[in-house]
């Protein structure tokens, strides 16, 4: 269940209320302690005991040693299985988050409250947690539902603009393979800002959830909201590998350049189509430099895809613009096609 809410705490209030958890356990990182936390116990009524968690901000972070970190302080509280976790953050806490919830005496309740664009539009809904392992990303990780999920989209009022824009990939991926309509509203807005970008969010958001509802556990439908990831993952991780992070919607975009090649390359759009879906995105992201990476690491990493089946790297792909379509194996070779042609973009 997801509410919009503007600037209303009450159903949050009520929430909290009717569940009566023992104990209220707010993970934060260093930032949406700064910008996000004082909003939100400015506007807590409630009586029940809370603790706050911080971790430092970023990918980095995303660890199995962060994790047991925090299992071990949930332990030293003596947390029981009626306790409340509320993630209060991006992407990184809400995956961390419920991957603690939902492994810690083997299920506790969690409620995201996502506070970057791509927590609101992308991560905070459908119940994917995780961590990354070994540089591989969310390689360890449940699928566990929130509780709930509350968007108060004034956090976006504090989120830097390379945030916003990270959160827009996701969005424009929303487009691509569910709805046209969507991507054509998306690609209109010439300033990313938060104002021009909100209109757009619910929608966003209902598409990811109608996806999800489908399809929870990623059998079929649900591998099209991978679209971009392939490709965006590895290279991700190889920043990561690096000590060069690099936010998850610029890889995002970089991934959804190369598959929409994949696409063409394979039959599956024409040559207008993937003109149009490249032009749009490299309007809004900044070409990435990917020339350090050797061809052979970029695939090798793909073969950890969790869409992979048989000792195949398995793609979701676009077919036109607003439907996509997945378990399309590629070979190699259109594989690093399609990485040549992003590198000679530039
Ligand atoms: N589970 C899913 O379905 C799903 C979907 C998409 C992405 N993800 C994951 O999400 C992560 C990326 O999420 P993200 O982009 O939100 O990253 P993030 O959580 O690291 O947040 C980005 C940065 O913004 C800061 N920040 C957050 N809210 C702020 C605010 N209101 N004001 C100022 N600063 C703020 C954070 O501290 C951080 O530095 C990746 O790990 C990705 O793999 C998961
Ligand atoms: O919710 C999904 O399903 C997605 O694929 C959404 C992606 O935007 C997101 O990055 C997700 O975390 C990727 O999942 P993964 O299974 O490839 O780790
Ligand atoms: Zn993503």
């Amino acid at each position: 269940m997801i509410s919009i809410l503007d600037h209303d705490f009450s159903q949050l209030n009520d929430f909290l209320t009717t569940l009566e958890p023992t104990q209220l356990l707010i993970l934060v990182d260093e930032n949406t302690h700064e910008y996000c936390l004082p909003i939100l116990l400015g506007n807590l009524e409630t009586e029940i005991p809370f603790e706050i968690i911080e971790i430092e901000a970023g990918e980095e972070l995303k660890t199995l040693e962060t994790a047991a970190q925090l299992w071990e302080i949930l332990t030293e509280f003596e947390t029981d299985r009626k306790a409340l976790m509320i993630n209060l953050g991006g992407g990184v806490i809400t995956d961390m988050g419920g991957f603690i919830a939902s492994t810690y005496k083997r299920g506790i309740p969690f409620i995201n409250i996502p506070t970057t664009l791509l927590g609101m539009c992308d991560a905070s809904i459908g119940g994917k947690t995780g961590i990354d392992h070994q540089f591989l990303k969310n390689i360890i990780g449940t699928f566990a539902h929130p509780e709930h999920i509350f968007v108060f989209p004034e956090f976006l009022n504090t989120l830097p603009f390379e945030e916003l824009r990270s959160g827009f990939a996701e969005m424009l991926k929303h487009g691509l393979i569910a709805d046209q309509n969507h991507w054509n509203d998306l690609i209109s807005i010439k300033d990313l800002t938060s104002e021009n970008i909100f209109p757009f969010i619910e929608r966003s958001m209902t598409i990811k959830q109608n996806v999800v509802e489908q399809d929870f556990t990623e059998q079929n439908i649900r591998k099209t909201l991978n679209f971009g990831h392939t490709i965006g993952h590895a290279i991700e991780s190889l920043f990561l590998l690096k000590g060069k992070a690099i936010m998850h919607g610029e890889a995002v975009a970089m991934g959804m350049i190369c598959e929409t090649r994949i696409s063409k390359l394979q039959g599956l759009i024409s040559e207008e189509t993937e003109t149009q879906i490249i032009s749009a995105i490299r309007k809004y992201f900044p070409h990435l430099d990917i020339t350090e990476f050797s061809l052979e690491e970029i695939v090798n990493l793909m073969r950890n895809d969790k869409k992979n089946s048989f000792g195949n790297i398995n793609f979701s792909l676009i077919k036109r613009i607003g439907n996509a379509t997945f378990d399309c194996s590629i070979p190699n070779e259109n594989i690093k096609k399609a990485l040549i042609y992003y590198q000679k973009l530039e």
